[in-house]
């Protein structure tokens, strides 16, 4: 059963979260809440913390102190699992995963099924739709393994979406999307906000998605820097350099073209 939320009841609520991994502090009396059909985006330099929140809102990591509420249920308490679609970095989630695509996504309709087996229609059909909606109809029966990055991010997203969610979660989801398919996710998600379902989006580039976002939320060292709308945040605030394998990019102020 949905429990009832009220109209004005944040759908994820964290307040004063600090957690430390290894032994190193690595978020801070972090607040964050998102409201019913809200759209969030959290921004922050690599390293300032934005995984772990999200990975910390969904269950996934312990607070040393503070307090996670979804939907108004503190989070040990909290069981209808289904009303949260995640989406994990990929990096983190298909490792070696020996998996096919049908396989991946029909995984995300296990916490509406109310036991294992396999798939029924509706089952079916709804991960066919995830798939087809993702650009992934022909790559079903496709390993994970056999598919590019950008092919992999897309299962990701499309286990989220057959959740039937009210909350997605999705860390980094366009990393390594080709800008065809992240206008296409960003046409998809700006469905489903206008349908109600509230969105947290880590991201670094946010591309196609800018227009969608109601507030943006900066960590920076694992602290809340800014809170606010994304026209706000500064290039002080946001200023950041991205490392990656190959290159590295300076990520200047929204506003000032480019990236954003
Ligand atoms: N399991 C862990 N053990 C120890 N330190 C960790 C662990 N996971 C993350 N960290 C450290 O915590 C800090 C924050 O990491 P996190 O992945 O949350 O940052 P991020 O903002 O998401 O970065 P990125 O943009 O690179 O994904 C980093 O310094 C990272 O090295």
């Amino acid at each position: 059963m949905t429990q009832p939320t009220s109209s004005d009841q944040p759908v994820l609520r964290v307040t004063g979260a600090t957690v430390t991994l290894d032994g190193r502090r690595v978020l801070t009396g972090v607040d964050l809440d998102v409201a019913p059909g809200e759209f969030v985006t959290l921004l922050g330099a690599n390293g300032s913390g934005k995984s772990t929140l999200v990975r910390a809102a969904v269950g996934l990591v312990p607070l040393d102190s503070g307090s996670v509420e979804l939907f108004g249920t503190p989070l040990a308490r909290f069981r209808d699992r289904r009303r949260i679609g995640y989406v994990p970095q990929r990096s983190r989630a298909v490792a070696g995963v020996p998996a096919t695509v049908h396989e991946v996504v029909m995984s995300g309709r296990l916490p509406r099924r109310p036991y294992l087996g396999f798939g029924g229609r509706a089952d079916r059909e709804a991960v066919e739709a995830a798939v087809d909606r993702v650009g992934l109809g022909d790559r079903l029966r496709s390993s994970l393994a056999d598919l590019s990055g950008g092919q992999q991010q897309r299962v990701l997203i499309a286990r989220a979406l057959v959740t039937g969610a009210d909350l997605l979660v999705m860390d980094e989801p366009t990393a390594g999307v080709d800008h065809r398919h992240q206008e296409s996710l960003a046409e998809l998600l700006g469905d489903l906000s206008r349908d109600g379902v509230s969105v947290l989006l880590v991201a670094h580039e946010l591309g196609p998605m800018r227009v969608l976002i109601d507030r943006a939320v900066v960590l920076h060292d694992g602290v809340v820097r800014y809170d606010g709308p994304v026209s706000g945040v500064t290039g002080e605030e946001h200023e950041h350099v991205h490392h990656h394998a190959t290159r590295e990019t300076r990520i200047d102020v929204p506003g000032a073209e480019g990236v954003w």
